[in-house]
């Protein structure tokens, strides 16, 4: 019996510029992921029917309580659309093992989404004939991302992605939160506070792609925005703290990974990123610390 493991990244937004609310509710974005050494893993095994079971990765401090074992959980979605897709049945066993923060920002459900669309389609597509890349845009706005990996720009959604060059590995601290936040919530917060104001379509930066490219960390330190910031701090305003505890123990940027809660700190090196988890976990202002590295490869059998 074949048994198929990918593994699939976390992603932290260094650039999120979000536009006006579009006509279907979504907001036309220019997204920068960039891809973290922090990875689920989902094996794929043959089965009576479709099963999930969901742990924490060996080691991971990740709660993992709460994460649906059905039909709501995004890498059974993605198993039933490539068993639609080829006219099979879904008859597949998935055991989800979490490294990645859950509903903290970092897109572990678009992971795990992206690590079954691989995983299925090697089980049962021998041929290739699907285009996973449109499969996972239709899972979510972030799941074609973790297919890819590395660092790129998300237009529309953030499903229509190029990557961008980047000249070195950048080095993360990553604080999570005491609960998480709820993407749709966050972005309707980020829509009631820009109410009165004129909403100009989302922006690129210059210095922030010259900043990946270089591979100067100092400067992307510098260059990091997420226009959904705002909204996270306003539902739990205790992230300033956290933020703040960052940058005055000398990280070299700070901000809230895409929707929120988890707060993201860039560092000069991997011991500088160590040293940074250390002093704030003596600070007590997150629930647990992750160091990871930037940029990794997308989702990948194992
Ligand atoms: C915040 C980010 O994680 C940044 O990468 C993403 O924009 C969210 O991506 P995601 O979780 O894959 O989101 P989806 O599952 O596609 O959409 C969930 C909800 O988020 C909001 N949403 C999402 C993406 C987008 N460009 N505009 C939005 O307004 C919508 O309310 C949507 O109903
Ligand atoms: N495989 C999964 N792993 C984690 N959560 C899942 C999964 N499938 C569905 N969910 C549900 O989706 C919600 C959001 O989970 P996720 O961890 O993807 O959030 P997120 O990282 O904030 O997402 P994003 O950064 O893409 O907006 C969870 O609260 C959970 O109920």
């Amino acid at each position: 019996m074949t048994a198929i493991t990918v593994r699939a990244p976390a992603k932290v937004n260094v650039r999120l510029s979000v536009g006006p609310p579009r006509e279907d509710g979504y907001h036309d974005l220019v997204n920068v992921f960039h891809a973290v050494s922090l990875f689920d893993e989902v094996t794929a095994e043959p089965a009576d029917r479709l099963r999930i079971e969901v742990r924490a990765a060996p080691g991971s401090p990740v709660p993992v309580e709460g994460v649906p074992v059905d039909d709501g959980n995004l890498a059974a979605r993605a198993a039933r659309l490539v068993a639609g897709r080829l006219g099979v049945e879904p008859r597949v066993a998935l055991r989800i093992r979490k490294a990645i923060p859950v509903a903290g920002g970092m897109a572990g459900g678009s992971a795990d989404a992206a690590a079954a669309l691989l995983a299925c389609a090697r089980l049962w597509d021998d041929v290739g004939r699907l285009d996973l890349m449109a499969l996972a845009a239709d899972l979510g706005s972030d799941v074609p991302f973790a297919l890819l990996g590395g660092t790129a720009v998300g237009l529309g959604r953030g499903e229509r992605l190029t990557p961008l060059p980047t000249g070195g590995t950048f080095h993360w601290v990553f604080a999570t939160a005491h609960g998480g936040l709820s993407t749709p919530a966050v972005y309707a917060e980020c829509d009631r506070l820009r109410e009165d104001r004129h909403v100009p379509p989302p922006e690129a930066s210059d210095a922030l792609a010259a900043a990946l490219a270089s591979g100067d960390a100092k400067e992307l330190g510098a260059a990091l925005h997420n226009d959904l910031q705002p909204a996270a701090l306003s539902l739990k305003p205790e992230l300033r703290r956290t933020l703040d505890a960052g940058l005055e123990l000398g990280a070299l940027g700070a901000l809230v990974s895409g929707s929120g809660p988890t707060c993201a700190f860039l560092a000069e090196s991997g011991g500088h990123a160590a040293d940074l988890a250390a002093a704030l976990a003596e600070k007590g202002v997150a629930a647990f610390l992750l160091c990871a590295d930037g940029p990794v490869p997308g989702a990948t059998v194992v």
